[in-house]
């Protein structure tokens, strides 16, 4: 059984396009994975680990109409037969896990991603990870592409949980891995220019994307981030899926 991501009873497993990043346009099918061992202070899928009782902050803490998530009612439990029939309900081959932090549940993805795999060879498996967990073996075998968003100060998490040096250096050495950086203000380039040459990771490789979840808020990033980007031959990645559909859910 894997924990899956529940939106209005029903798993969020959804068609779009991957909104951000490397393969960003793509049509493709999502498959929102809940758990994350992370507790980013701006993350904007908190209902896979903001759970009541805990005491993270988050930053819509100051929305009178914010509560912390009951973990019972925010994840539906499936088996590999019925992921496999919502996948199998879309007429696509691109498959995106994402979270919370889908390498949580990695023991468990490896009897589904083979299973795939075999009925179609043709299924590009990526992952969204926030690069603190290595795959193990089995699942760097069938997995196409890994987009790794290590976390920087702005999210608030400790530097020991966020940075993780061996499983770094896993991605960076990775051909399948791209970086994707979420930057709330400029100061935050020091830092991206500190990580990426201490695990020399190419700046073609980087993608820098605006922190946010409305559309005026990335319009407004995207002024400056966009000269950096320029500046240090990264790659600029919007959020697409926002601004096209808005700050939703299973989109
Ligand atoms: N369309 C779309 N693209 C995405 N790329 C990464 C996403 C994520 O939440 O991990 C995401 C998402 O939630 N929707
Ligand atoms: S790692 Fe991703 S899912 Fe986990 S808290 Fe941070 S932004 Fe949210
Ligand atoms: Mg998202």
């Amino acid at each position: 059984m894997l924990q899956i991501a529940q939106l209005d009873k029903k798993p969020e497993i959804f068609y779009s396009i991957q909104g951000e990043g490397k393969s960003i346009g793509k049509p493709s099918i999502f498959i929102r994975l809940s758990l994350c061992n992370l507790y980013c202070f701006w993350c904007d899928t908190d209902y896979t680990w903001n759970w009541e009782g805990t005491n993270y902050p988050h930053l819509n803490d100051k929305n009178p109409n914010y509560q912390k998530f009951n973990k019972a009612d925010s994840i539906i439990k499936l088996t590999e037969k019925q992921i496999i029939a919502e996948i199998q309900k879309y007429n696509c081959h691109r498959l995106i896990f994402t979270g919370g932090e889908p390498l949580v549940q990695q023991k468990k993805l490896l009897s589904l991603l083979a299973q795939l795999k075999k009925q179609n060879p043709q299924y590009h498996i990526e992952f969204e990870t926030n690069g603190t967990i290595i795959p193990i073996p089995e699942l760097e075998a069938l997995t196409n592409q890994y987009n790794v968003s290590l976390k920087l100060e702005n999210s608030k998490v400790r530097l020991q949980e966020r940075l993780k040096p061996k499983a770094i250096h896993f991605f960076a050495q990775n051909d399948k891995a791209n970086f994707k950086f979420v930057v709330d203000s400029p100061k935050d380039l020091d830092e991206i220019l500190e990580i990426i040459q201490k695990y020399a990771i190419f700046h073609d490789k980087v993608y820098l994307m605006p922190q946010g979840t409305k559309p005026a808020i990335l319009r407004k990033k995207q002024q400056w981030l966009v000269e950096i980007c320029k500046q240090y031959q990264f790659n600029y990645t919007d959020r697409l899926h926002i601004l096209i559909y808005g700050d939703k859910r299973g989109i």
